[in-house]
């Protein structure tokens, strides 16, 4: 359903005000040609009410040439960013940035964050951002799980499927996403609810099972076949299926470049207010699907660029997968069972 521009800007005090925007505070609003303009004013007159001293940063579009499709989150690493120091210096001496052109899994957001700047990505549509409209409940949930994550030292999954997949964990940090910046350094999205870290490298391996239903973006399509994923060493080493699956490793083998196998990020939803069923009322450009990674009970899992916790993979190339019904377990542990979060209890909707 449409949401005015009142409201749009009311959410962006609401959101910013989480976000420790004050007086003291100046906010840089990151945007291009392709920016949902409205998104870019009501965030700018969201920051000037709350006192702040707000600045716009527009950049020329980047495009790559061997890039396929509009989803932001489809060409990854190389942005309007890339390169442009002096748009990168004037950010950095933001307090926070409202990211409406996307720089997630660029080396420049890492640089940036580094500097101690803040940074709230916010991309999807304002229905989306209505619906999942962040709360300090949405946070205390979301770290309550990142406090068993960050301990754990394996992960497991298995489902009906047939996934069955393991990997040792522990080399990279825990990320939290619930949809507001409030510490220094700290990125997020809104909308969001949900958490994830890297495998050690290497140690990803086993099966998973793309089930009929499961999404996979950046295609924004639901699975109507099963796609077997085989993974030995940290990387894909077999897609096996029908179309799907013919599919899925044809758009892989495009980018020839094998860190695209690599497995990326890895975790759970945690976001009650996110819904399985809801990308398929969008249109592919609408967004980036973020109901499909946040909706409570998946099992995320991605793979390509491992930029955003220091790692070397910078692969342009990024599928995010959250798979339905699954088991996982932290060191033994089940955090979800059946598709169903149950564990910690302070992570559980209210
Ligand atoms: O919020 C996001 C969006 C995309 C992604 O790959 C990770 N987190
Ligand atoms: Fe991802």
């Amino acid at each position: 359903m449409p949401v005015s521009d009142t409201e749009l800007t009311q959410m962006f005090e609401h959101v910013l005000r989480l976000s420790k925007v004050d007086e003291t505070q100046s906010v840089a609003v990151l945007s291009s040609h392709y920016s949902n303009q409205r998104t870019v004013r009501a965030a700018m007159a969201a920051a000037q009410r709350l006192g702040a001293r707000v600045f716009g940063v527009e950049l020329p579009s980047f495009n790559h040439p061997r890039a396929m499709g509009n989803d932001l989150t489809g060409y990854c690493g190389d942005t309007a960013l890339t390169g442009h120091k002096a748009a990168q210096r004037a950010l950095e001496c933001a307090d926070l940035i409202v990211d409406t052109m996307m720089l997630l899994h660029s080396p420049e957001q890492e640089q940036i964050l580094k500097t101690g700047t803040r940074m709230l990505l916010a991309v999807e549509p304002p229905e989306l951002l209505a619906r999942m409209l962040p709360t300090m409940q949405d946070k205390e949930r979301v770290e309550a799980a990142a406090a068993v994550l960050q301990k754990a030292r394996s992960i497991s999954v298995t489902s009906k499927a047939g996934s069955d997949f393991r990997a040792t964990l522990g080399q990279y940090p825990t990320v939290t996403e619930y949809g507001f910046a409030d510490a220094p350094g700290r990125w997020d999205h809104w909308p969001s609810g949900f958490l994830f870290t890297w495998p050690n490298e290497e140690t990803a391996e086993g099966t998973l099972v793309i089930d009929v239903g499961d999404i996979l973006l950046p295609f924004k399509t639901y699975a109507r076949e099963r796609i077997t994923l085989e993974i030995q060493g940290g990387f894909v080493r077999g897609i096996h299926g029908g179309f799907e699956a013919e599919y899925l490793r044809d758009y892989m083998a495009y980018f020839k470049d094998p860190e695209v196998y690599g497995i990326s990020h890895l975790g759970w939803g945690l976001q009650d207010r996110a819904q399985w069923t809801a990308l398929g009322l969008h249109d592919k450009n609408d967004g980036i699907g973020m109901d499909a990674r946040a909706y409570a009970g998946n099992f995320l899992f991605s793979t390509g660029p491992n930029t955003e916790v220091g790692g070397s993979r910078k692969t342009p190339c990024h599928m995010d997968i959250p798979l339905r019904g699954c088991d996982v377990a932290l060191d033994g542990e089940l955090v979800v069972a059946g598709g169903k979060v149950v564990a910690p209890a302070a992570s559980l909707p209210r």
